[in-house]
């Protein structure tokens, strides 16, 4: 579902006399259906690089980053949106908070814009907003008032309302209690079950080693680094 093949990435630093440095050579992973897999290595190695790159939010130098069939390295800005809103869901602690938005639209938003019936989009959202344990009189309001454990919880329902067959983890449980902490890996492990492909960053361990079937040291794939 996801097979990056010979990736390469350079950073460009306009405003350090155009110094050119190489973080990314040689990259290769692939992520089958049903299978989550996480990225490692040691700080500075180039997982979140890796994520932006697969994303879309990354230019790269070289390589293929095949998503369901789209070279994300090559492919047109709108093909990239329209993988993204079908097919490649992401979920990061960080919610991009639209103002005036009431929290159950927030989480219903991916369905409805997949043109999902409002009634069983709102569905859907409430059945997640209730299970990450967002008390249902904060639905009709906006997030951007919630504190960051009850705003990360609402991007973590609107992540998962719809059933992507493609979802990138960043850092999906950091910070979490550790009840919602549960709610989230039984997420993860009920998509691994549906066929979803995951691709993650986990700092936490446990939660690493509970749900990824295989880990891929991204410092293979920096230069200087590489043994
Ligand atoms: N926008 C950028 N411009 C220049 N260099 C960058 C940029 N983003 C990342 N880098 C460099 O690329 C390398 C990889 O960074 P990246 O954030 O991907 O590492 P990471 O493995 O995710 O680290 P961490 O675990 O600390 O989050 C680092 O040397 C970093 O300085």
């Amino acid at each position: 579902m996801i097979q990056i093949s010979n990736l390469s990435k350079s950073f460009t630093l306009h405003n350090q006399g155009g110094a050119v440095i190489p973080v990314m050579a040689g990259a290769a992973l692939t992520v089958a259906p049903g299978e989550c897999v996480g990225l490692v290595g040691q700080s500075g190695a180039g997982k979140s690089t890796l994520m932006r790159m697969v994303q879309g939010n990354y230019r790269t130098e070289g390589g293929q980053i095949l998503v369901a069939g789209l070279d994300v390295a090559r492919a047109a800005p709108r093909d990239i949106i329209r993988l993204r809103r079908q097919v490649m869901g992401h979920v990061s602690q960080f919610l991009r908070v639209v103002p005036r938005v009431p929290t159950l639209q927030v989480v219903a938003e991916p369905l409805l814009r997949l043109s999902v019936p409002r009634d069983e989009a709102e569905a859907r959202a409430a059945r997640l907003l209730a299970q990450l344990n967002i008390p249902e009189r904060l639905w009709s309001l906006s997030p951007t008032t919630f504190s960051g454990g009850e705003q990360q919880r609402v991007n973590i329902a609107r992540g998962f309302v719809h059933d992507y067959p493609v979802l990138l983890l960043d850092e999906p449980t950091a910070s979490l209690d550790a009840r919602n902490r549960e709610v989230v890996l039984d997420l993860i492990m009920q998509a691994k079950a549906r066929g979803a492909a995951l691709l993650g960053i986990f700092h936490d361990e446990g939660a690493r080693a509970r749900v990824c079937d295989r880990l891929v040291d991204v410092t293979a794939f920096t230069p200087g680094l590489a043994a």
